[in-house]
């Protein structure tokens, strides 16, 4: 039986597998310029994030109707419950299929056919948060913000994606305002590939309550300090760091580091699709590259449940912790 686990950072769209990419496309009538899967799968060697956005974006010319975004969510939380996930919060990048004239109510309710049913079906709870896409304009995230407002009973917060350099968080300041007027919660995209003053920036001017990545805080001493005083949640992706080179390999990876220093990490899987694993293979994969025991194992997840937007359903997250502390390695 794997580790309960909740997942924080996975971007419902980088979780198209080949597979599915090519039958969505069929059945779309949308042609790929790959021959097949396997041609598919050798453009997965990424130089750095934008290398991936690249193929990120262009894969989702498949996803068109509210039954792709269905099948692309149910087959994620049918792999994620397999490796123990019991609570899943699923980032999905409107403005990039509202460019391509799919619309917001085609995108959430597609997702909501598989996460309004999920608990039944995979035994996993769900939450949905809309990302913003930072290589974008400002005016665009408003604009996704306000073409939200219909769904704002199927999503619970906002985030920041898309290519980090060059597009610090404060340029967001006023989308995240509104976001907050309007009750959601807030998180972003910060120090993946980007310095450590955008975390900074993320929790001054944006107020978010996790940072997504925020591998870099470890260049700067004191914004440690401060992430470990203010107890700020941290989700990082340790297979993903590797294949966009944020780090060097997985045993360079700071995260026993990050721990030893009093953070509050998790890991997750952020688009297990393309980075060579669901949230329990990078679980596996810190353990065995890192050396890291079962105490530390059992923090990550329990730190996953401390870090969720449980809030609305403290009963939920006891019981998923208390899980944690029953669990048995090895069973
Ligand atoms: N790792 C990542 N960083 C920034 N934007 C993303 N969009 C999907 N995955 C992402
Ligand atoms: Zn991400």
């Amino acid at each position: 039986m794997p580790l309960p686990k909740a997942e924080l950072h996975l971007h419902a769209e980088g979780t198209l597998e080949p597979e599915l990419a090519f039958a969505l496309a069929a059945r779309n009538g949308v042609e790929l310029p790959y021959t097949d899967t396997e041609e598919l799968r050798k453009a997965y060697a990424f130089e750095d994030l934008q290398s991936f956005l690249n193929l990120y974006y262009e894969l989702m010319a498949v996803l068109r109707t509210e039954r792709d975004f269905e099948d692309l969510a149910n087959a994620y939380l049918e792999r994620a419950a397999a490796q123990g996930v019991r609570h899943a919060e699923i980032f999905f990048d409107p403005q990039a299929h509202i460019a391509r004239g799919v619309g917001m109510g085609t995108v959430v309710e597609g997702l909501w056919g598989a996460l309004g049913r999920s608990e039944e079906n995979h035994g996993v709870s769900t939450r949905l948060i809309m990302c913003f896409l930072r290589d974008e304009s400002a005016d665009s995230a408003l604009e996704a913000l306000e073409a939200a407002k219909p769904y704002l009973d199927r999503i619970i917060g906002v985030g920041l994606d898309s290519a980090e350099v060059g597009h610090p968080p404060a340029k967001f300041r006023e989308v995240y305002e509104a976001a907050a007027a309007l009750g959601l919660r807030r998180v972003a995209h910060a120090g993946e590939e980007g310095p450590p003053e955008y975390i900074t920036e993320a929790l001054d001017v944006l107020g978010v309550e996790r940072v997504d990545h925020g591998l870099r805080c470890m260049e700067d001493p004191a914004l440690v300090e401060r992430l470990v005083r203010e107890r700020v949640p941290l989700t990082l992706c340790p297979l993903s760091n590797v294949r966009l080179r944020a780090v060097d390999s997985l045993a360079d990876h700071p995260l026993p580091a990050m721990l030893g220093a009093g953070l509050l990490c998790t890991v997750n899987s952020d688009d297990p699709a393309y980075f060579g694993g669901y949230a329990g293979d990078n679980f596996h994969a810190v353990r065995d590259a890192l050396g890291l025991g079962e105490e530390h194992m059992r923090r990550l997840a329990r730190n996953s449940f401390a870090a969720s937007f449980l809030e609305d359903d403290e009963e939920r997250r006891a019981r998923y912790l208390a899980e944690v502390d029953a669990y048995e390695f090895g069973s």
